[in-house]
C-alpha cells in the first residue's frame, strides 16, 4: 500500500506547490479541505464537492464517536463507504471539539474525560483511543490528540498545554504504529502548539520535528487572535519544520488569511466559513463577500459571477438568490454553499498555477485588489 508521501512540484518565494499521495489518491496543494464534521459536507452531495475540485474532506472523531459510533462506522465499511467519498479523508483527534462542545469533566496526562453534548453520557479520549477511533473510521490523514487552549492565557498555562501535547504526540505516534497506520498508507500529523509565545512555538515545532511525523499541523490558532498574531506565529513556526513534509494550518480561514498563509509556506487549510456562511446567505466571490440578505439585490438580474464554471455562480440571478434567502428556502443554502466551496477551490487552483508560473506575488496583488474593489 502506498505510504503518505509529499512531493514538491514548484515553489515561488516561500509559497509551495506540491502533491501528497494517500491511500485514497492524490492531494494537490495548496489545498482547501471542506469540513464534513458529521460525515457530510452540509447541503452538498459528495460528487458535487468533488466537482468543485476538492481532494480531501474532513471528518470529526468527537462527533462520529458519539453518533453513530466509530465501531458502527467500521462495521459498515468505514467512513469512505459510509459517506460515499472515495477520495482522501482527514480526521481531527477530537480534543479541540471536546473543549468547544462538551461538558469537560477532567483533563490530565492520561487524557480527557467528558460528557457528550448530545445525551450527557460519559466518554474518555486518550491518545490511544483517539488513534483507534480514527483507524476505525479509516482516515487517510490522522491527527495526534492535543490540547488547544484559548487565548489570552498565561505563559505557564500555554507551556503546560504545549508540553502535554508533546507527551500525547509520542503516545499517538506509538499507537498509530501499533495499529499499522503506516502499512495502510495512512499518515499521522504532529500538532504544533505554544499559543502566541514564540519560544514555546519553537520548542514545540523542534520536538515534533525530531519525532519524524508524516506531516505537521499548526494548532492553537484561528481561535480569535488577530491576523497579524497568526501570521507572526507562522513565521516563527514554519522554519522549524521539515521542508519535505506537508504543513496544515488548522481552522484557517478567510480567503485573505489563506493567501497570506500560502505566501509563508502553508500547504493545507480547513475552515467552516464557506459552508457556514453559505447557510447564512453570504456569498464568497472574487469581488469579495456579497450578503444576499441585503435588499439591494432584490432586482439584480446578474449572476454572482458569470465567468465562474460553477452553475450556482453562473446560472442564477442575485435577485433569485436574495428571494430564496429571504424565503428561507433550502435551495439558498445549497446554491450558496456550492458557490462558496467552488470559489475557495478556484482560489486554491489559481495559487497552484501562479506558484508554477512564478507569478504568485502578482496573483496575490490582483486577488486582494479584486476583493478591495468590492462588488461592482
Ligand atoms: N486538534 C486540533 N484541532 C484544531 C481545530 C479543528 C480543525 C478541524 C479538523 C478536522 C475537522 C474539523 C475541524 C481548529 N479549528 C480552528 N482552530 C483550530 C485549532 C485546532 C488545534 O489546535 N488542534
Amino acid at each position: 500500500m502506498s505510504r503518505y508521501t509529499y512531493r514538491l512540484i514548484a515553489s515561488d518565494g516561500m509559497a509551495r506547490r506540491s502533491e501528497l499521495t494517500t491511500a485514497h489518491g492524490l492531494v494537490k496543494t495548496p489545498a482547501f479541505m471542506p469540513v464534513g464534521t458529521q460525515g457530510t459536507v452540509k447541503a452538498m452531495y459528495t460528487d458535487q464537492v468533488r466537482a468543485t475540485g476538492a481532494d480531501v474532506v474532513l471528518g470529526n472523531t468527537y462527533h462520529l464517536m458519539l453518533r453513530p459510533g466509530a465501531e458502527r462506522v467500521a462495521r459498515l465499511g468505514g467512513l469512505h463507504r459510509f459517506m460515499n467519498w472515495p477520495h482522501t479523508i482527514l480526521t481531527d483527534s477530537g480534543g479541540f471539539q471536546v473543549m468547544s462542545l462538551a461538558q469537560l469533566r477532567k483533563l490530565d496526562e492520561t487524557g480527557v474525560k467528558f460528557r457528550s453534548h448530545l445525551d450527557g453520557s460519559e466518554h474518555v479520549l486518550t491518545p490511544e483511543r483517539s488513534i483507534e477511533i480514527q483507524g476505525l473510521l479509516g482516515a487517510d490523514i490522522q491527527m495526534q490528540l492535543d490540547e488547544c487552549i484559548r487565548l489570552p492565557a498565561s505563559e505557564d498555562e500555554v507551556a503546560r498545554a504545549m508540553r502535554l501535547s508533546l507527551a500525547w504526540a509520542e503516545r499517538s505516534k506509538a499507537a498509530f504504529a501499533a495499529m499499522g497506520g503506516p502499512e495502510k498508507g495512512q499518515g499521522l500529523h504532529g500538532i504544533v502548539q505554544g499559543g502566541d509565545v514564540k519560544s514555546l512555538r519553537i520548542e514545540s515545532a523542534r520536538e515534533l520535528a525530531a519525532m519524524d511525523f508524516g506531516g505537521y499541523s499548526i494548532g492553537g490558532l484561528a481561535v480569535g487572535e488577530p491576523q497579524d498574531v497568526m501570521l507572526d506565529m507562522l513565521e516563527t513556526t514554519l522554519p522549524e519544520l521539515p521542508e519535505t513534509k506537508p504543513r496544515y494550518l488548522m481552522g484557517v480561514g478567510t480567503p485573505e488569511d489563506i493567501v497570506e498563509s500560502v505566501a509563508r509556506g502553508v500547504d493545507m487549510f480547513d475552515c467552516v466559513l464557506p459552508t457556514r456562511a453559505g447557510r447564512h446567505g453570504l456569498a464568497y466571490t472574487r469581488f469579495g463577500k456579497i450578503n444576499l440578505k441585503n435588499a439591494r439585490h432584490a432586482d439584480d438580474p446578474r449572476p454572482l459571477d458569470e465567468t465562474s464554471n460553477c452553475p450556482a455562480a453562473r446560472d442564477y440571478s442575485r435577485a433569485y438568490l436574495h428571494h430564496l434567502v429571504k424565503a428561507g428556502e433550502a435551495l439558498s443554502m445549497m446554491l450558496l454553499t456550492w458557490n462558496n466551496l467552488a470559489y475557495y477551490q478556484s482560489l486554491m487552483a489559481g495559487m497552484r498555477e501562479a506558484i508554477s508560473a512564478g507569478t504568485f506575488a502578482g496573483f496575490r496583488e490582483e486577488t486582494l485588489a479584486g476583493w478591495a474593489r468590492g462588488d461592482i
